[in-house]
């Protein structure tokens, strides 16, 4: 599969962009014509750039306003494209992008457009070059690719093709259908976007708003589809005008980029393994069966105080490494890891972020195929040396550059607590306060980096994103949206922080990065276990009493149910499906918290529980609120 970018899509000048976009694995790339003129090498060095880098320029784009008009305009507009064809010559690529007519000045009908194509068809052939069509979208006379298609055909050259690009197709809703019948020859390139859903202007959505493919909600597989029906074999190439992204690190965008094309590749090929678009071949999306640990990097001092906030939640130590400052607390099907070794990459991570949950790790179907597919997808994978007695834990960097450890039933993985660990007896252990589970992980990120974890995710794993829902925070906003599979035993919440006067925020700037920052434990029954937790000296975060007032107005709650969510600090919610119920320890350190949480069919995250927890736990923030038994 051959995957090219537009220059637009990444910030930096043109040799940040290029140098990104190579080393993120593109073949080609499309030189955006502001770029080039910015930029001060003449277009036979920015050509020799490209291909020193070992790309090809697999388009110039756009000329705009060309077809249709009136003279003087018309010879003007021929003139200009002789100009630009020029620079295509010295810059050595052999396809110019035409986006349809905007001015006001220029007169519809097919036939006119189709003639001044095929006379362009005729200029372009005699230096042995192509000129694509594409509709905009807020096109003057033209902005549905029917229309355009109907232009190239009737222009009737073999140096007249279509472009199309998915965001002006699809923010129409044009059936994609239409795409089918079109000859694959006829077809230049492949321009591909998403966007977010949000009811806009046509042009500010495209010019402001597109993202990479998965990354937001148009049906862009469905687009693939029908490209790959007419047998297109050609290029797919991402033009993603995004403020955010132009802002960001060319080299992360990039990487973003290429991730979304493949995944989008994969798909289709799935579901049409005979077809004609050459994807990579990679194991499929890997199957969740849970959270099978998290683990804490903490030095040995800070240890004690972590250890006894886990105990007062009713994990007990069961087991210590073999080799390695290892050890196991465990409760119902709940494995938390505390590492306090100074060497290895939970040392390093300590030394730079202090105490965090650095890795997780996922029980799947297939270990080392989650990994592979991962690492296909642009992944990092992560190996570090292993002791002796000790098996070797597919792995890749996640979040904040975390570590995500993948685990399976079928190798000896399964069996990783007894063969690296030891069983210890806790003699202080305390009461179990039935906890189950692993409710969801909650990574915080700035929020830039949020579309990028949500690819990550949904290109490896099968699951799915959640709408993005605002979490109001008393010191701005913070943007969260979730990762889920079918069966809810996977759930990862991110949560991205727009300013760092949040309790997000503060969380990235205090520990030098995004990572998680709490994690909820799954109850079946969230009064016994608060009644627990109590017996077991954890301070439970103390909820301002007005909320559970406006609470039993808002939900018509019994009295006596109302003041017994108060009497043990337990936040509610309630959806279509059903109820949620939440309790919070409060934070610790800077910002690291646990939640525990009793579903009863509600499908949230508590999003309008989080102002009051936020500002509840805000409170805490310095000394930590850890209890000191
Ligand atoms: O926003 C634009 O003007 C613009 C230009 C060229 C394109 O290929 C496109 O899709 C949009
Ligand atoms: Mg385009």
């Amino acid at each position: 599969m051959k995957t090219s970018i537009a220059t637009v899509s990444l910030g930096g000048d043109l040799r940040d962009k290029l140098e990104a976009i190579a080393k993120a694995g593109f073949d080609g790339v499309e030189i955006f014509e502001n770029d080039f003129l910015i930029f001060d090498e003449s277009p036979r060095q920015v050509g020799k750039m490209v291909r020193d880098l070992g790309m090809e320029i697999t388009l110039f784009q756009p000329f705009r306003d060309f077809e249709g008009m009136p003279e003087p305009l018309r010879s003007r507009t021929f003139d200009r494209a002789e100009r630009k064809f020029d620079v295509m010559q010295e810059m050595g690529t052999d396809l110019v992008l035409v986006c349809s007519n905007v001015s006001p000045a220029s007169l519809g009908g097919l036939e006119r457009a189709a003639a001044d194509f095929h006379e362009l068809g005729e200029r372009a052939a005699k230096r042995g070059l192509r000129v694509g069509y594409e509709a905009l979208a807020w096109g003057r006379h033209i902005h549905d690719h029917r229309d355009a298609w109907e232009i190239v055909r009737r222009a009737d050259h073999p140096n007249i093709g279509l472009i199309l690009d998915s965001f002006h197709t699809l923010s129409r809703k044009i059936d994609v259908n239409s795409i089918r019948s079109i000859p694959k020859e006829k077809i230049f390139i492949i321009q591909l976007a998403d966007a977010p859903l949000i009811d806009m202007d046509l042009l500010f959505w495209s010019r402001h708003f597109r993202n990479m493919p998965g990354e937001g909600d148009l049906p862009l597989l469905d687009f693939m589809k029908a490209v790959a029906a007419t047998g297109y074999d050609g290029y797919l190439s991402l033009e993603i005008f995004n403020d955010q992204f132009r802002g960001g690190s060319p080299t992360a965008i990039a990487v973003d980029g290429r991730r979304s094309l493949i995944y989008l590749g994969d798909q289709v090929k799935r579901q049409d393994p005979e077809g004609s678009l050459p994807v990579p071949a990679m194991p499929p999306r890997a199957s969740v069966e849970g959270i099978a640990f998290v683990e804490f990097t903490v030095d040995e001092d800070e240890a004690p105080q972590l250890e006894r906030l886990i105990a007062s939640l009713g994990f007990r130590k069961v087991s210590r490494h073999k080799t390695k400052s290892v050890t196991v607390f465990r409760q119902g099907g709940i494995n938390l890891v505390i590492n306090t070794e100074q060497k290895g990459f939970a040392g390093a991570s300590y030394a730079v972020h202090g105490t965090t949950a650095y890795a997780a790790g996922l029980m799947v179907d297939d270990a080392k195929a989650a990994v592979e597919r991962a690492v296909a997808l642009g992944a990092e994978r992560f190996r570090q040396p292993l002791d002796a007695g000790e098996i070797e834990m597919p792995a890749v960097r996640g979040v904040g550059g975390g570590i995500l450890y993948f685990l399976d039933p079928k190798t000896e993985l399964a069996r990783i607590w007894e063969i690296e660990f030891d069983p210890v007896e806790d003699t202080a252990a305390p009461e179990p306060v039935g906890l189950q589970s692993i409710d969801h992980i909650a990574q915080t990120m700035k929020y830039e980096e949020l579309l990028t974890w949500l690819l990550f995710y949904t290109s490896i794993l099968d699951a799915h994103k959640t709408p993005l829902v605002d979490i109001i925070d008393p010191s701005g906003i913070v943007r969260s949206q979730a990762i889920e599979n079918a069966d809810g035993s996977l759930r990862i919440t991110m949560n991205g922080a727009e300013n760092r006067n949040t309790l997000a925020g503060h969380f990235i700037a205090e520990t030098f990065g995004s990572g998680i920052q709490h994690l909820a434990f799954k109850t079946q029954d969230i009064f016994s276990a608060a009644a627990a937790l109590s017996a077991n000296g954890f301070v439970t975060l103390a909820i301002s009493p007005n909320y559970y007032d406006d609470l039993e107005a808002r939900f018509g709650l019994d009295a006596e149910f109302a003041e017994r969510l108060k009497a043990n600090n337990i936040l509610y919610d309630r959806d279509e499906h059903g109820e949620y119920f939440q309790l919070y320890s409060p934070t610790y350190g800077e910002g690291l918290f646990f939640e525990i949480v009793e579903r009863r069919g509600y499908r949230g995250y508590g999003a309008a529980n989080a102002i009051f927890r936020i500002a509840a736990l805000r409170k805490h923030l310095r000394p930590a609120g850890v209890p000191r038994t």
